[in-house]
C-alpha cells in the first residue's frame, strides 16, 4: 500500500510528477479556497453517524436531506475531470468511453492536522462496501471503483441505480459531498438496455430533484450551450436556478477563433448562480499521467494568458468553483438546519416513545417485581375505569365500556322483556283445554286455578332464556373490555399477557355462575309460588268484572249472527296486549247445544260452570232457559236402536270451538298479562342488579388480589416476564440509536450556534445572490 503525504508545494509537485511536467506547468498551484470551516465537519460526521444506524433508520433519516453536490452532464463531458480537480486527486475511473456507470457518492472529510497520529498529513479512502479498509494509494481507489461497478453494473457498459459510496478523509479536500452520476446518453451500446436514456435520466434525476441537492450542470464548452441536456434536466427540478451552477469545460479545446466569454456571462442561458469555466486534463494529460496540480497551474496560466477571459475572473478555474461551492453550501446549511434539527428531532421524540414502549432492562428481582406490580395495578385501574366511564381515552363515537352493559340491561334487555305478550302462545283453545283438564271427569263447576299457575307458570319460564343471554352478553362485553384496558407495557411479555388473560377469563367465567344460579333461582322462585295476594295483582273479581263489561259492551253493539263467525275468529286469535280491551264477543252462539254435548258433555252442567271463584259466568244471550233441553229426549226418542259411540281418538281435543269458557278465557288472559307483568319487573330489576353483584362489581373489586394471588411470586417473575428475543434487540438497538440521535442533536445544536454567529462569507463580490433554499 503506497502511502503519499499530501502535495502543496511546487516542488512537491515535480516530485511526485516523475518529470512529466510541462515548462509552463511549472508554476505553484493556487491554494484551494478551504471552506466549511466548522459547519461542514460536523455536517459530515453527522452523516457518519446516519450511516452507522440500521437500514430501516437510514431511510428515514434520508430524509434529513443533507447539502449534497451532484455533477450532471452529458457522457463525457468532463463531469469526473471536474470531481478530480476539486478533489485534488486521481482516483476517477476517465476515458472518451462511458466510465462512470453507478452513482458514486463521494463524501469528502477535511480532517484536521493531528501531530503525533499516525494518519496525520496522510489522506486515505473508504469504501462503504469494504468498511474498515483504508485506501491509501488513490490508483488503488480507481482501482476497486472499477471493480465494484463491473459488479454491479456488469462488464459491458451496463448501468446501474446502486451506488458506490466512498469517504475520502484528507486535510486537503474541501467538506463537502460529490456526487458522480452516469452520463446523459441517447444511443444504447453493448449491454444497455434500449431504454437506457430513460433509465439514466432517472438515477440522476432521483439525486438532483432533492432540494438539497446542489447541482453542477457540466457542458464542454465545443458543444451547443443551447442544447446541453444538462442544463436542461437542472431546470426541470429546480426552475428557478437556485441551486444550479453551470460548469463549462473544454474550454482549451474550442475551435481556434471562438471563446467560451458569453457562456460565462450567461447571455445565452441566463443562470442565477452563474457559471464557472475549467480547464480540466485531457486524454493526452491522462495517459502521460500529468498531475492535477500542474494541470491545476496550466488552467490558471491559461486564463492568465487569453485576454478575452480578463475580467472574469471570478469565473475562470476550478478554484472559483470551489469558493462558489462553498459559498452556495454554506448558505444553503445556514437554511436547512433549522429544518434538519426538527427533523431529527422528531426521529428523536419517535424513537424515545418506541425505547419507552419497549420498556426498561430489569435486572434485579426487585425491578421485576415493581414492574410486574405496576402491570397488574394499571390492568386492574384501567378495567374499573373503563366499567365506570372514567377511562382517560373514552371515546365520543360510540359507547364503550359500563356504557355498553347499561345498554344491555336497558334497551336490549329490559325494552326485550317489554315488547314480549305474555299471551302471545297461549292460545284460546290453550285456555279452553286447560280448563277442561283441571276439571277432570266433572264439568267445571268453577274456574280452577290450576290453569292459570299452569300457564301462568309457563310464561315465567320464558323469562329464563332472556336473562340468561343478558348475563352472556355482558360476560362477554367484560371479557372484550379485559383485552381493551391491557396496558401498553403488557404488549412486551407475551406469557404475562396470556395469564393475565386466563386469570381475567376464569375469574370472569367463576363470577358468572353465582350469577347465572341466582337468576335460574329468581325465575324458580317465581315459579314456584304465585302469589295472587300481590298488591299488584288484579284478581279475580276484577279480571271477571271486566271480562263481563267487555262481552256486554261488544255483544249490545254487534248482530248475534254476524258475531257468532266473527268471535270464533277472534277467540282463536290472541289479543295481544295493546288489545286488551278487544276480547272475543260472547254474544254469538253457533253452535247447538246438541253440537256441544257431542262435544264436551251435558249442557245442563256446563251451565254450572257459570259461578266460578271469579263471581258469576251467567253470560247474556246464553242462559240455561235459552237453551233447547227438549231436543236431546227428542233425539233420544227418534233413536231406539242401539247407540254406537264412537272410539274415542288417542288424542282428545274438544271438538267445540270458539264458543266455550269466552268469560274464562278472557279472565284468564287479564290474570295471565296481570301476573306476569308483576314477574317481568322483578326479573327486569333484579337480573341487572344480579350480574352487576356477581360479576361486575366482583371483577372491579378482587381482580388486583386474584392477579396478585395467582401471578405475583418471585418464582414466576422470570417466567412472566420473558420477551421475544427479537424484542430484547430491538431495545438494544433502539438504545444505541437513541444515543446516536442524541449525539447527533447535540452536534447538529453546536452546529446550529456556530453558523448563527457566521455572517456570509464576504469572499465574493456576488455573494448578494446566493441561494436561499426553502
Ligand atoms: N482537453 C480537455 N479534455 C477534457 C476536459 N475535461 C475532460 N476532458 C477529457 O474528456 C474525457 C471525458 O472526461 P470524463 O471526466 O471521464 O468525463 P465524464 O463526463 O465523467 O464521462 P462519463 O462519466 O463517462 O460520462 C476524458 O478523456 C478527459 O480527459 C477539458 O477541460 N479539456
Amino acid at each position: 500500500m503506497g502511502r503519499k503525504k499530501i502535495v502543496t508545494t511546487v516542488e512537491q509537485v515535480s516530485d511526485v510528477d516523475d518529470g512529466v511536467l510541462l515548462p509552463d506547468y511549472n508554476q505553484p498551484p493556487p491554494p484551494t479556497p478551504f471552506i466549511g470551516g466548522s459547519v461542514i465537519p460536523i455536517v459530515n460526521k453527522l452523516q457518519d453517524i446516519f450511516a452507522s444506524l440500521g437500514k430501516d433508520q437510514q431511510e428515514q433519516l434520508s430524509k434529513l436531506k443533507l447539502p449534497q453536490v451532484a455533477v450532471v452532464g452529458g457522457q463525457s463531458s468532463g463531469k469526473s475531470s471536474v470531481l478530480e480537480a476539486l478533489v485534488r486527486r486521481d482516483f476517477l475511473p476517465r476515458g472518451c468511453d462511458i466510465c462512470t456507470r453507478c452513482p458514486l457518492v463521494l463524501q469528502l472529510e477535511n480532517r484536521p492536522s493531528l501531530p503525533g497520529d499516525e494518519d496525520d498529513g496522510l489522506e486515505w479512502g473508504e469504501f462503504r462496501h469494504l468498511p474498515g479498509r483504508k485506501f491509501y494509494d488513490f490508483s488503488e481507489i480507481c482501482r476497486e471503483i472499477q471493480v465494484e461497478t463491473e459488479r454491479e453494473a456488469g462488464l459491458n457498459k451496463g448501468v446501474s441505480d446502486k451506488e458506490i459510496r466512498l469517504k475520502v478523509s484528507s486535510p486537503n479536500v474541501l467538506n463537502i459531498t460529490l456526487i458522480d452520476l452516469p452520463g446523459i446518453t441517447k444511443v444504447p451500446v453493448g449491454d444497455q438496455p434500449n431504454d437506457i436514456e430513460a433509465r439514466i435520466r432517472e438515477i440522476i434525476n432521483s439525486y438532483i430533484r432533492q432540494e438539497t441537492c446542489i447541482i453542477l450542470a457540466v457542458t464542454p464548452a465545443n458543444s451547443d450551450l443551447a442544447t446541453s441536456d444538462a442544463l436542461k434536466m437542472a431546470r426541470e427540478v429546480d426552475p428557478a436556478g437556485s441551486r444550479t451552477i453551470g460548469v463549462i469545460t473544454k474550454l482549451d479545446i474550442m475551435d481556434r477563433g471562438t471563446d467560451a466569454r458569453k457562456f460565462l456571462l450567461g447571455t445565452i442561458i441566463p443562470l442565477r448562480l452563474g457559471y464557472v469555466g475549467v480547464i480540466n486534463r485531457s486524454q493526452e494529460d491522462i495517459n502521460k499521467n500529468r498531475s492535477i496540480a500542474s494541470a491545476l497551474a496550466y488552467e490558471e496560466q491559461f486564463f492568465r494568458d487569453n485576454p478575452v477571459y480578463n475580467g472574469l475572473k471570478n469565473s475562470c478555474g476550478i478554484q472559483h468553483l470551489a469558493r462558489k461551492l462553498n459559498q452556495v453550501l454554506e448558505q444553503h446549511i445556514r437554511v436547512v438546519l433549522p429544518n434538519l434539527r426538527k427533523e431529527l428531532n422528531n426521529q428523536f421524540v419517535t424513537v424515545a416513545k418506541e425505547g419507552h414502549a419497549l420498556g426498561e432492562v430489569m435486572e434485579s428481582k426487585t425491578e421485576q417485581g415493581a414492574i410486574l406490580l405496576n402491570i397488574l395495578t394499571k390492568y386492574c385501574e384501567a378495567f374499573s375505569a373503563m366499567v365506570d366511564g372514567k377511562s382517560e381515552n373514552l371515546s365520543t363515537t360510540e359507547l364503550s365500556g359500563g356504557a355498553r352493559i347499561h345498554y344491555i340491561f336497558q334497551s336490549i334487555f329490559v325494552k326485550s322483556l317489554e315488547e314480549v305478550d305474555p299471551c302471545d302462545e297461549v292460545t284460546d283453545e290453550n285456555i279452553r283445554i286447560a280448563i277442561q283438564n283441571a276439571t277432570g271427569p266433572r264439568n267445571a263447576l268453577f274456574v280452577p286455578e290450576v290453569p292459570f299457575e299452569i300457564l301462568v307458570r309457563r310464561q315465567i319460564s320464558r323469562l329464563l332464556d332472556p336473562s340468561l343471554q343478558c348475563l352472556q352478553h355482558v360476560y362477554e362485553e367484560l371479557i372484550k373490555m379485559s383485552h381493551d384496558c391491557e396496558p401498553e407495557e403488557v404488549k412486551r411479555f407475551p406469557r404475562l399477557r396470556r395469564q393475565l388473560e386466563d386469570v381475567t377469563l376464569k375469574f370472569l367465567h367463576d363470577g358468572s355462575k353465582p350469577a347465572e344460579r341466582m337468576i335460574t333461582n329468581m325465575i324458580e322462585m317465581e315459579m314456584g309460588y304465585i302469589n295472587s295476594s300481590h298488591p299488584n295483582f288484579i284478581g279475580g273479581k276484577r279480571a271477571l268484572e271486566i271480562a263481563v263489561e267487555h262481552v256486554r259492551a261488544s255483544q249490545d253493539g254487534r248482530d248475534v249472527q254476524s258475531n257468532a263467525s266473527e268471535m270464533g275468529q277472534m277467540s282463536q286469535s290472541n289479543p295481544s296486549r295493546s288489545d286488551i280491551g278487544a276480547f272475543p264477543n260472547q254474544a254469538g252462539q253457533p253452535q247447538s247445544n246438541g253440537e256441544r254435548t257431542a262435544s264436551i258433555g251435558n249442557s245442563t252442567t256446563r251451565t254450572w260452570g257459570i259461578s266460578s271463584i271469579f263471581g258469576s259466568r251467567l253470560t247474556s244471550g246464553e242462559t240455561s232457559s235459552s237453551r233447547e233441553p227438549g231436543k236431546t229426549m227428542h233425539d233420544i226418542n227418534q233413536a231406539p236402536s242401539i247407540i254406537h259411540l264412537t272410539e274415542p281418538p288417542s288424542l282428545l281435543r274438544p271438538l267445540e270451538r270458539g264458543t266455550e269458557y269466552q268469560t274464562e278465557i278472557i279472565v284468564m288472559k287479564l290474570l295471565l298479562q296481570s301476573y306476569y307483568d308483576i314477574v317481568r319487573k322483578n326479573v327486569q330489576d333484579l337480573v341487572p342488579k344480579a350480574i352487576m353483584h356477581f360479576l361486575v362489581n366482583d371483577i372491579r373489586r378482587d381482580l388486583l388480589g386474584i392477579f396478585i394471588k395467582k401471578l405475583y411470586r418471585e418464582s414466576l417473575f422470570e417466567e412472566l416476564l420473558w420477551e421475544h428475543d427479537d424484542d430484547v434487540l430491538k431495545r438494544k438497538q433502539t438504545g444505541e440509536m437513541f444515543l446516536i440521535l442524541q449525539q447527533a442533536i447535540q452536534t447538529l445544536d453546536k452546529v446550529v450556534a456556530d453558523v448563527s454567529s457566521t455572517t456570509p462569507s464576504s469572499d465574493t463580490n456576488d455573494a448578494s445572490i446566493l441561494p436561499r433554499f426553502h
